[in-house]
This record gives structure tokens, sequence and C-alpha cells, in this order.
């Protein structure tokens, strides 16, 4: 088994003939009782991932699984590893078999030349002392339909089609790939994963709502939503799955459109970018709510040097940054940071440190999102030379925000 121990736990590759092991102990951890089509594609899942076991002598009693996505990051792409399917035997819980499962996935992401980690989750507690951060955010939106969207722009005029989800791969595919190039933070999306998770035929989470549906505008393509609807006692609702336009004018008639749907009350997006556009055109802010806004995917630079090479820089950049990193001792300590003509390079030094930062906090403003600035604002982050931190944010700023609806 594995060179990694903690306690008697130990921790090894689990190999493919675990896999149905590993489903008993994650159905039973997340209360979950899958049907045989669920569990199949959750066994499909488990085959293309990395998969890491935490063993009580031959007993598993900790799973932990990574896609090898390929990630967008500023400029450019990068391996990262998505994790997903983390959990622990309630028997064997807080024993570190969570911190062993995640130091293998570290090793391996080192061993393997993935520079990043990321997920999703709903505790936030969890994952910050791995060295996660909220890389990206998302906001909600909803607009009450019963009354006409207004707006303080010209919605693109041309006409709006729908298309059928089995032409939707080949038609939004390549139109998706592009956004990857100004939206950091988005996962290279294979054929499989358009159908199984956005134009699945059942909703996951609410077997009530329709079908997916898809609007698009302009030959070629100029943007697209993806949306289902459900109908209500009261009024129905539709929810965008995914909505993405070249323009503000072809985004204001995609809203214009799901905003005008007949039998529909509400209108609900979910994880909208915070510079998304509808916040600035709709011509009554009140009328297009933000009930809420959540940190989205967390990011991890397993490899720091690797991560930072990986990305292209906004502005010139010449200091030393101190990166505080328990977990990985390679990512530790003081390294120049010099970023010229849109690259970087990142060496060690004996210099004084200009800033001194967490990696869970550097890989929250990695992609764009968070600023260090807060970060010194709010005590978590040291700044040793005045205008280090906003010199470190300027460099690491991108046009648009970072953003992902990608869950995994
Ligand atoms: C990406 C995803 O898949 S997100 C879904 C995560 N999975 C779940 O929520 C399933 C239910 N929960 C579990 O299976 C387990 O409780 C896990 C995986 C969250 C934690 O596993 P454990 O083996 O107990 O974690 P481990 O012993 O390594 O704990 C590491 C540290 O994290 C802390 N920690 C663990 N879980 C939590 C939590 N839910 N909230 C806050 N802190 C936590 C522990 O207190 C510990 O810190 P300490 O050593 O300072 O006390």
């Amino acid at each position: 088994m594995s060179d990694t121990v903690s306690d008697t736990l130990t921790f090894a590759d689990l190999p493919e003939t675990a896999i149905d092991h590993a489903l008993d102990l994650i159905d039973l951890v997340f209360h979950d009782r899958p049907d045989e089509d669920a569990r199949e594609r959750h066994r499909e899942t488990l085959r293309g991932c990395r998969r890491i076991g935490a063993y009580d002598g031959t007993l598993l009693v900790g799973v932990l699984a990574a896609h090898a996505f390929s990630m967008a990051v500023p400029g450019g792409e990068l391996d990262c590893a998505g994790v997903t399917f983390v959990c622990v035997a309630p028997t064997h819980r807080r024993r570190g078999a969570l911190t062993g499962m995640i130091g293998e996935l570290y090793q391996g992401c080192l061993e393997a030349g993935r520079p990043l980690a990321a997920l999703w989750t709903e505790e936030a507690a969890i994952y910050g002392r791995f060295g996660f951060g909220p890389a990206t955010h998302g906001v909600n939106v909803e607009i009450d339909t019963e009354h006409p969207l207004e707006l303080r722009i010209e919605p693109d005029p041309r006409p709006l089609r729908l298309v059928p989800p089995a032409e939707a791969p080949a038609l939004l595919g390549p139109y998706f790939e592009r956004t990857r190039a100004v939206r950091a933070g988005r996962v290279a999306r294979s054929t499989d994963r358009w159908a199984e998770v956005w134009l699945a035929d059942d909703d996951e989470d609410d077997d009530e709502l329709s079908p997916p549906r898809i609007v698009a505008l302009g030959d070629p393509l100029a943007g697209y939503a993806i949306y289902r609807t459900k109908s209500g006692d009261d009024a129905g609702f539709a929810r965008i799955d995914e909505l993405e336009a070249d323009t503000p004018a072809v985004a204001a008639a995609l809203w214009r459109y799901l905003a005008s749907i007949d039998r529909v009350g509400r209108l609900r997006a979910w994880g909208r970018p915070l510079d998304d556009p509808i916040l600035h055109f709709a011509a009554d802010r009140d009328h297009v709510l933000t009930p809420s806004l959540f940190p989205a995917l967390w990011v991890r630079l397993a490899d720091v040097r690797a991560a930072l090479l990986g990305r292209t820089w906004g502005a010139d950049l010449d200091l030393v940054l101190d990166v505080r990193d328990p977990m990985v001792p390679g990512n530790a300590g003081r390294r120049r940071l010099t970023a010229t003509g849109g690259s970087c390079a990142y060496e060690p030094t004996a210099d004084a440190p200009d800033l001194t930062i967490d990696v869970a906090d550097l890989s929250a403003c990695y992609l764009g999102d968070s600023q260090v600035r807060r970060m010194v604002r709010a005590g978590v982050a040291a700044e040793h030379t005045p205008g280090a931190a906003a010199a470190l944010d300027a460099a690491l700023a991108t046009a648009l925000l970072p953003h992902t609806t990608d869950e995994f």
C-alpha cells in the first residue's frame, strides 16, 4: 500500500476493481440511494478520475477522486485536478483521512506536472486549511417577468432561433471554447460533458423541469442561452443555465426573450458573473434582484511556480513574495516575481519580502477575482513595502472576471 501513513490510516490509489466499493461508501456518506442509471454514471465518472483511497487496514474508509481537467487561466490553459466525491466513513472522521488523501493528491499533482487543483464545496470551513481559496464568485439573479423587462440599450434586432439539444454541442461547443480565453476558471468541456451535464433530458436536481431549451442568435453564432422551464400553481419559472453573448446588445436580446416567455412569471439565473452586463443595462435595477453572492470555484496552486509561469500578466511587476504553505513545502518561502511583457519569472531570493501571503489567499487572487489589497486590509496578508499589493493586483487583473458554472 502507500508510503503515507496517518495514525493507523494508510493512503493509496484506489484500483478500478474497487470502484463499486467506493460508491457504496459515497452513497453512505452522502445519504444517497441512486438508481442503476445514476450509479453507472458515477461509476463511469470514477473510472475517468484519479482515485485515492484511505484505508484502515484493508478497510476502505475514505475516497477522494480527481478529474484531469484543462482549466483556462489568464492567457493560457493549465492542467488541473478537479476534486470530487470526497468522503470519509462516519466511523473514521477527524482522524486525518481527508488530510492524508489531500496530501496524496498534491504529491500526484507535482509528479504529473499538474499545477492546479480545484473544487466546489458548500462548506467553506473545510478547504482553506488545505490551501484552497475561492477563486471565482457567482451571483444569483431573479427577475419578476410579470412586468416587462425594460432595458437601457437596444437589443440586437436579429432573429432568435431554437436549437435542438442534439445539435447544440456542435454549435455551442466551439463558441463556449472561445469564451474560455476571456473567462478564466472555465474547464474544457468534452462532448460527453455537454450531453450529460448541460443537455441531459432530465435535470439532476429537479425532475419537474423541462428538458433543456436552447435559444441562439446570429449566424455565425453571436450568443446563446440554455434554459429550462417549470409550470407551477401560480406562475411558472424559467431557469437560465447558461447565457453567453458577444456583445451587450446580443445579451440584451437573450435576456429580453427569456423575460417574455409566456406562462413564466419568474426568471432565475444561478451563478452569473459579478460583471454580468444585465446588472447595468436593466433600466430598473430593483427589477433585477441579486438575492445571493457566493464563492463558486475553489482553486489551489499545487505548484505555485508553474501556476504563476502558466498565466499571462496584465502589468509589469518586480517584487519579492513570501508564500506560506505548510502542506507543500516546495511552494513556501521567498521568490522574486518579475513580470515583463505579459510573462513572468519566479526565482528564489534572499532579499527581504515585499509581501507575505498564504497560498490559499494567493490562490483566491490567482485568476483575477479577489484582490491582494483586500487580503492586506483584512490582516491575512502582510504588505512590507507600501504599494506592493496594488502592484500585484494590477498584474493579476483581467479584463473580465473569472467565471464558471461547471460544477463537478
Ligand atoms: C469537493 C467535495 O467533494 S465537497 C464534499 C465533502 N464531503 C462531505 O462533506 C461528506 C461528509 N463529510 C466527510 O466525509 C468528512 O467529514 C470530511 C471529508 C469533510 C472530512 O474528513 P476527515 O477525515 O474527518 O477530515 P480530517 O480528519 O482530515 O480533518 C482535517 C481538518 O479539517 C477539519 N474539518 C473536517 N471536516 C470539517 C468540517 N465539515 N467543517 C469544518 N472543519 C472540518 C477537521 O477539524 C480537521 O482539523 P483539525 O485537525 O484542526 O481538527
